[in-house]
């Protein structure tokens, strides 16, 4: 399928820096081994309230686009909610943000995000019921599927985080407004978190994302990766039902059948991880009493 990546050569405003790719490859060595830098591309003026006229380099590559790639921005995740809003990413359109100055996790947590890891939001429509509410789910298993044809196993810490060798190695968060929903997808593939820092935000441990071959740019791992997540998710909302579905993402599930924490705020309790309920929360058993929790987050080690 051929897609379209938007380079923006003069940025959206105060919303997303311009990139300069040559300088970009010589402090980042993710970006370096991206083959589209050198490639001149074709100059083009979009016409885009409220920015005016938005200059671009076109290029044109498998995938799923349009992928508007820029450098800083605050989170690629109101970047995506702007380009909506003024028609400019259809479902599946995606946002690739070289940095992010004030990039988000789940639970408000803030996402470390530097040159060289990717990070990147896309557009979707709420699916029908009763794939809405596991919309999350749904996330996490299709980029756990793609990511380890890329490379070694990536399992699914519930709901969507991503783990490798037993660490996180990327996170995703889901925003709905409206019937619009825009996933936000982080990955470690040049910097993860130190151990010291994660532990007292999470008590996960982060690591890079290990990948088949090595040195792809950010932007290179987002073309193979959306391709066979929309693939996946096409799939699954059409030919699976939802039970198949709770199965195929418990194999890929971390800590099934183990004790686990459950952690709610400040308040936390041990539990046996014993599945995943029809509507996408977690069955926990507490000394033979079975419970459904739909927030929070699980760990292994006692916080
Ligand atoms: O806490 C998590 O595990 C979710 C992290 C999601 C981070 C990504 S990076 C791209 C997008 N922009 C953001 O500000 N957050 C998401």
């Amino acid at each position: 399928m051929n897609c379209e990546v938007l380079l923006l050569d003069n940025g959206l405003g105060e919303l997303f820096d311009p990139v300069d790719f040559k300088e970009l490859a010589f402090q980042s060595p993710g970006w370096a081994g991206e083959p589209r830098l050198d490639a001149v591309g074709e100059y083009d003026g979009i016409s885009l309230p409220p920015w005016g006229d938005v200059l671009v380099r076109r290029f044109r590559v498998q995938g799923v686009g349009p992928v508007w790639v820029g450098g800083r921005c605050e989170t690629s995740m109101e970047v995506a909610w702007a380009l909506i809003r003024a028609g400019a990413l259809p479902s599946w359109g995606s946002v690739v943000a070289v940095e992010q100055k004030g990039g988000r996790g789940q639970l408000r947590r803030p996402w470390v995000s530097v040159p060289g890891n990717l990070h990147v939001s896309f557009a979707l429509e709420v699916p029908p019921a009763p794939w809405d509410s596991l919309l999350s789910l749904v996330a996490g298993y299709i980029f756990s599927q793609a990511l380890t044809e890329l490379g070694e196993s990536v399992r699914i810490k519930w709901p969507n985080d991503l783990y490798q060798h037993g660490r996180k190695v990327g996170g995703i968060l889901v925003e709905q407004r409206g019937q619009d929903v825009v996933i936000g997808m982080g990955l470690n593939l040049a910097q993860a978190p130190g151990d010291h820092k994660m532990r007292s935000e999470a008590a996960a441990r982060a690591d890079i994302l290990q990948l088949r071959p090595h040195g792809r740019s950010p932007l290179g791992v987002w073309l193979e990766l959306v391709n066979r997540s929309k693939n996946a998710y096409k799939e699954i909302l059409k030919h699976t039902s939802p039970s198949t579905f709770l199965s195929l993402v418990s194999e890929r599930l971390l800590w099934l059948g183990h004790m686990i924490y459950h952690r709610q705020g400040t308040h936390w309790e041990r539990a046996r991880l014993v599945g995943l309920h029809q509507d996408g929360g977690l069955i926990l058993d507490k000394n033979g009493n079975k419970s459904v929790v739909y927030s929070g987050s699980i760990l292994f080690e006692q916080p």
